[in-house]
């Protein structure tokens, strides 16, 4: 939200559709305002309420709103999206007629200037019998005259008070009820943030207390003829309600009258321009300093609930039923005391979100010197004439001035009331001088000179850039020999980072030949920075500080005050232009001026913009590392889960052993088998007979041919491809773990795990494999096989014998019924047919051995790749937990490092939300 919500009266913002004449305009603005006088001619920012007559008198009010909504945001930080108006009292309320104001030449038109910038609080219109058109066009060109000095309110015509955006209505005892009339002005626009002001004129203490508890009126004009009277019945009103009083009595109200008035209660008077224009400043000084009034009063009621801070002792204290109204310098010191510990708070969130920003010490100065003077900081390129322009401020060469460099230090020139001869400068450890001057300006203000800004001088520059921050306003003098350099651009641009005000001064413009060429500098100049600052604001000087100075010192009795007459009817024009710069910053040391309230605006925005700049700094910088912390923490991520990815690919390697081991086994296998086969049969049956008869004392020759030439062999073959094995895993994984480990190391050096007995047992993990690939195989006999084999063999053997008599084999049916070798056929052949049955169940006999074989084979290969998975996923789980414990220090620590992170963020964000609301509260200040 646009911070000129928070002000709905700049004259930018004036929602009038009258055009107002630019020699209006020129008539009504005081030369030395503030402000372009184009402002007024400027469109409104906000959508425009136009005021349509009906030919009537009446005036409809036509809403233009543009075709796309802008998204719906948060009204205001007020509670209940208003806030309240806030009236300052004692104060006068001046009654003006349309026809006075629509002819009112500069005269009265500057005594409306005078009364608004102190002594008025409220200004009526009164709609007497004037037409609604001429009653609107004097109330848009009120308002514009009072910006925001004073409310306007209209008398009894809502409608035209809501079409000019006046402040709110004066209502008649006879007039619309007050609700009403709020709520229509309230309807009307809808984007108000301050309560329109509704007040209501009453005769009689009982309607007083009706207008003011039963209708909610926010202020009453209590009228009456005779001043003794009514200061008599205002004390009783005063008493019963809680609101604003003001008095109207006629016309010329004496002082005795008017004390009498305030020390009854009544909170001011209403007046004519006329009367006022008899007071007199003594009368009103009189009247105002002498505090008679009795009450200071907020207006809508006041109640509890005010919070108040105490200066003298720091605390907030609940203000009672009737609020104290806050004077502007008393809201200021308040503004500093909430500044100030939202800055410390700023300080301490900025020191933890980035410790290394050396930045935080503009901070700190910058709240050590919150409630310092304003600090008039004047820059410009070297031999501009920064001096010159400074002694002539002062009234005194109390600078040198010469055509080389002689500002080479941040000179401060601080207000001393000791005489000439005790007059002195100190040099501080950081370098920076400090004289202390008897000049008046610097009673408000601390002037200070600064080394030009040049390329060439290049440590002089940096001092000055570096000074810029702390400045609250820049007086940037530009010399009239080379007017706009590339480098004074660049300054610009720079000190338009740190959302500096700046004042213009054209100085030396005593060079130029004519008026024309002095003119056609001032628009190329204020062009140009228009351009580059993007703002119609421009407020440009052209002085010769060399013949204001040298006017000046002739009036040397006259130190540090210009001498106006002196300088205008002196030597030339661009001195007497150094009057109204002079004029500008005296004007700017006014409280009651809208450049005084500027200053204090300036004053208190200045480390609110420093802090304002470092916090994004920090936001940027916690962003980062935010995003770097995140980084870090999906990389352990990254690094732990990659373990997934490296035992897929190990799997496909594994399996490759697992086959390779397999395939001996199975080669094995079939080797036994055949030679079983081989020598297993009814033809050897005799040799096989003989050694199984012999008993377990000799073994068979196949038996020791499986042992040794087989069985045995591929044993150690395959413990070898287990052994090769058990290395491919420790090696890989012991590689793969240090490559991890060196990965985090390099990435987080300083978090490199410094305990050995950490790295102990992170190696351990690494190492310890049960190898029960290796185990299978080391329980596996050959000897054992071969003996088991043989005993099979010789029980077969037994079996066979066992059944058969020598006699009575039948080979004949042998033959026909057994599926078997040729020699098996032959032996057969020659049995008898006794030994038929026997025999028959020889070859079964020889399979179940060989099946035997066969399973043991398959058993083994079995236990062997189960064993060997084992180890596998062994091996892996000791990697994963090897990683994982590697890994957790750089997990905790990048967890810590994002939590931190997001508490920095969420602190901030709470810094950067009260760093809001205090300017906003800056910005409102005028509206106390
Ligand atoms: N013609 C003319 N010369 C001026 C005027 N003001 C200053 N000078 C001269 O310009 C020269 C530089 O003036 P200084 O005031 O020393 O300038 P400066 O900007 O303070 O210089 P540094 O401190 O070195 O950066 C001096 O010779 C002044 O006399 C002026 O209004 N008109």
């Amino acid at each position: 939200m646009s911070l000129l919500l928070f002000q709905p009266w700049t004259i930018s913002m004036v929602p009038c559709s009258v055009t107002v004449p630019s020699s209006l305009v020129a008539a009504i603005i005081p030369r030395h305002a503030s402000f372009s006088r184009s402002h007024l001619l400027r469109r409104p920012r906000t959508p425009p309420i136009a005021a349509v007559s009906n030919g009537s008198g009446q005036f409809n009010q036509q809403v233009f709103r543009p075709t796309q909504q802008p998204l719906p945001q948060p009204r205001t930080l007020f509670p209940g999206g208003y806030k309240r108006p806030e009236l300052k009292v004692p104060s006068l309320v001046l009654q003006l007629d349309p026809d006075e104001v629509l002819a009112a030449g500069d005269d009265a038109l500057n005594l409306i200037d005078k009364a608004v910038s102190k002594w008025v609080g409220i200004v009526v219109l009164s709609s007497n019998e004037a037409s609604g058109g001429k009653l609107y066009e004097a109330a848009c060109l009120l308002k514009s005259l009072l910006r925001d000095r004073a409310y306007l309110l209209v008398a009894e015509r809502v409608d035209i008070a809501a079409a000019a955006t006046a402040s709110g209505v004066l209502l008649s005892d006879q007039g619309l009820p007050t609700v009403v009339a709020r709520n229509t002005m309230l309807d009307s626009k809808s984007e108000l943030v301050v309560l329109p002001l509704v007040a209501r004129i009453v005769h009689t203490a009982d309607s007083a207390v009706n207008a003011s508890k039963s209708e909610g009126a926010d202020f009453l004009v209590y009228g009456g003829d005779d001043v003794k009277r009514v200061s008599q019945e205002v004390g009783s009103v005063y008493q019963s309600v809680k609101i604003p009083v003001f008095v109207s009595c006629g016309e010329n109200v004496s002082y005795a009258e008017a004390v009498s008035l305030f020390s009854s209660g009544a909170s001011g008077f209403v007046t004519s321009l006329a009367s006022f224009g008899l007071f007199g400043d003594e009368f009103l000084h009189k009247l105002f300093d002498a505090g008679y009034a009795s009450g200071n009063r907020m207006v809508g009621g006041g109640g509890g609930g005010n919070k108040l801070l105490d200066v003298d002792n720091g605390l907030w204290s609940e203000m009672e039923a009737v609020a104290g109204f806050v004077k502007l310098e008393d809201r200021g010191k308040l503004l500093i005391e909430m500044e100030r510990t939202v800055l410390n708070e700023a300080i301490e969130v900025i020191k933890k979100a980035a410790p290394l920003m050396e930045e935080v010490s503009l901070l700190n100065d910058a709240i050590s010197q919150i409630d310092e003077p304003f600090l008039l900081v004047i820059v410009g390129e070297f031999n501009s004439g920064k001096s010159t322009v400074i002694n002539a401020l002062l009234g005194k060469r109390y600078l040198n001035e010469g055509v080389v460099p002689t500002t080479n230090e941040i000179t401060f020139l601080r207000y001393t009331d000791l005489n000439i001869e005790q007059q002195r400068c100190e040099r501080h450890p950081d370098g920076q001088y400090i004289c202390y001057l008897p000049a008046p300006i610097l009673k408000e203000m601390t002037i200070v000179d600064t080394p030009g800004t040049n390329v060439i001088l290049q440590r002089q520059q940096r001092l000055t850039e570096e000074f810029v921050p702390r400045a609250d306003l820049l007086l940037f003098v530009i010399s009239a020999d080379r007017p706009l350099t590339g480098s004074e651009i660049a300054f610009l641009r720079y000190s338009q980072q740190w959302k500096k005000k700046a004042v213009f001064v054209l100085n030396k413009a005593d060079i130029y030949r004519n008026t024309h060429e002095l003119e056609e500098a001032t628009s190329f100049i204020k062009d140009n920075i228009q351009r580059l600052l993007n703002t119609e604001d421009v407020i440009l000087y052209p002085v010769s500080a060399r013949s204001a100075l040298e006017a000046k010192l002739m009036c040397a009795s006259d130190v540090g005050k210009l001498n106006e007459e002196l300088l205008i009817s002196g030597s030339s024009d661009s001195a007497s232009s150094f009057y109204e710069l002079e004029k500008f910053l005296y004007s700017f040391l006014d409280g009651s001026t809208i450049p005084g309230m500027d200053r204090m605006r300036l004053k208190l925005e200045t480390p609110v913009g420093i802090a304002d700049r470092l916090m994004s700094a920090c936001g940027t910088l916690v962003t980062q590392d935010y995003r770097y912390a995140k980084q870090d923490l999906a990389a352990v991520d990254d690094v732990v889960n990659s373990v997934n990815d490296f035992a897929l690919n190990m799997e496909t390697e594994s399996l490759l052993w697992r086959r390779q081991t397999l395939s001996m086994i199975e080669t094995t296998k079939l080797r036994v088998v055949e030679l079983i086969e081989a020598s297993l049969q009814l033809s050897n049956f005799d040799i096989i007979a003989s050694y199984a008869f012999k008993g377990e004392k000799s073994s068979m020759p196949t038996t020791s041919r499986i042992q040794n030439d087989i069985i045995g062999p591929a044993v150690s073959a395959v413990q070898k491809i287990l052994e090769e094995h058990e290395n491919w895993l420790y090696s890989k994984s012991t590689q793969q773990g240090r490559l991890y480990k060196e990965s985090l190391e390099k990435r987080w050096p300083s978090l490199s795990c410094e305990n050995s007995q950490i790295h102990f047992e992170m190696n351990q993990l690494l190492k310890k494999v049960d190898q029960a690939g290796s185990q299978v195989i080391e329980g596996f006999s050959s000897s054992a096989v071969s003996k088991s084999f043989e005993h099979e063999v010789r029980e077969m053997i037994l079996g066979t014998f066992g059944q058969l008599g020598v006699a009575g084999l039948s080979a004949s049916l042998l033959t026909s019924v057994l599926p078997t070798t040729l020699e098996d056929l032959l032996a057969l052949g020659i049995c008898s047919a006794g030994g038929y049955l026997a025999i028959s169940n020889f070859p079964a006999r020889r399979q179940r051995v060989i099946e035997k074989v066969k399973r043991k084979a398959d058993t083994l290969a079995y236990e062997l790749e189960e064993a060997m998975k084992r180890d596998f996923t062994e091996a892996l789980e000791n990697l994963d937990s090897f990683v994982k414990v590697l890994s957790k220090p750089y997990q905790v620590e990048a967890q810590n490092r994002l939590n931190r992170l997001v508490a920095i963020q969420e602190e901030l964000s709470n810094v950067e939300k009260k760093l809001r609301t205090l300017q906003i509260d800056i910005q409102n200040l005028h509206v106390s």
